[in-house]
């Protein structure tokens, strides 16, 4: 069998991540929640984990440097890597919306100015509307764009509501269900075939 190189996503997701693969058996040494270390490998040496920011995920399994990779829809949707898709992991879910101030609705006679930590996924969405926007990227608290003046609206994730909630904002057009995913590199899939294969088939069997 062929040694697979799996990116995880750093971050909210990690634990739930780890879990699913500890009960699908495979189990890393050394593994702990406070640990600085970045590459570890399993018992069986089979698999070698690498922890990647969530959003530079789909750059390593698109290149080759990981075969596989967990990562959450979002992060697919906004860099439209050329992977394969396998599985919905069933964790980390949420939606992708737009969001404004509570009351409003959406001003299309207007080039709207969208700010979001995902432009590309943004575009697309009023492109196949037919809306024109302006997108201006953010890397975090992105609720704060309208309430500054920043932005007419915002595109993020959703979970609770409580973030929009506390800010004076709403969900003003529902977009898109997000959950994570199981990713493969498309060379990886012909060339380590088997091991891909087992992998899946593992992964799949503990989700049910
Ligand atoms: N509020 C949320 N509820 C559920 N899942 C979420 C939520 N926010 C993010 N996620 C999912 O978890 C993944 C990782 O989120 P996380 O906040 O750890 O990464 P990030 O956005 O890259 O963070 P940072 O930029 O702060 O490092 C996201 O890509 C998304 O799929
Ligand atoms: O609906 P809620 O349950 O409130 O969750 C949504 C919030 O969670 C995410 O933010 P995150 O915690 O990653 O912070 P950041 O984007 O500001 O870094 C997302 O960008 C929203 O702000």
């Amino acid at each position: 069998m062929d040694y697979l190189t799996l990116a995880l996503a750093k971050g909210r997701t990690a634990e739930d991540s780890i879990n699913l693969l500890n009960k699908a058996g495979i189990h890393f040494d050394s593994l702990t929640e406070d640990s600085r270390k970045l590459v570890f490998h399993d018992d069986n040496n089979m698999i070698q984990l690498i922890f990647v920011k969530a959003v530079d995920v789909p750059t390593y399994v698109e290149n080759g440097a990981a075969d596989l990779g967990i990562v959450g829809k979002d992060n697919i949707m906004e860099e439209q890597p050329d992977i394969y898709e396998l599985l919905d992991l069933q964790f980390g879910k949420c939606k992708f919306a737009v969001a404004g101030f509570t009351g409003t609705e959406l001003d299309t006679n207007k080039t709207l100015i969208v700010a979001s930590k995902y432009p590309n996924a943004a575009k697309k969405h009023f492109n196949r509307k037919g809306i024109p926007i302006h997108t201006i990227k953010l890397n975090g608290s992105v609720e704060l764009a309208p309430i500054i003046g920043l932005s007419d609206v915002i595109v993020d994730i959703v979970e609770t509501g409580s973030t929009l909630r506390e800010n004076g904002l709403s969900v003003l057009e529902e977009m898109e269900a997000i959950s994570t995913r199981l990713i493969v590199n498309k060379a990886s899939f012909t060339t380590k075939s088997d091991s891909v294969h087992t992998f899946i088939h593992t992964l799949k069997n503990s989700l049910e």
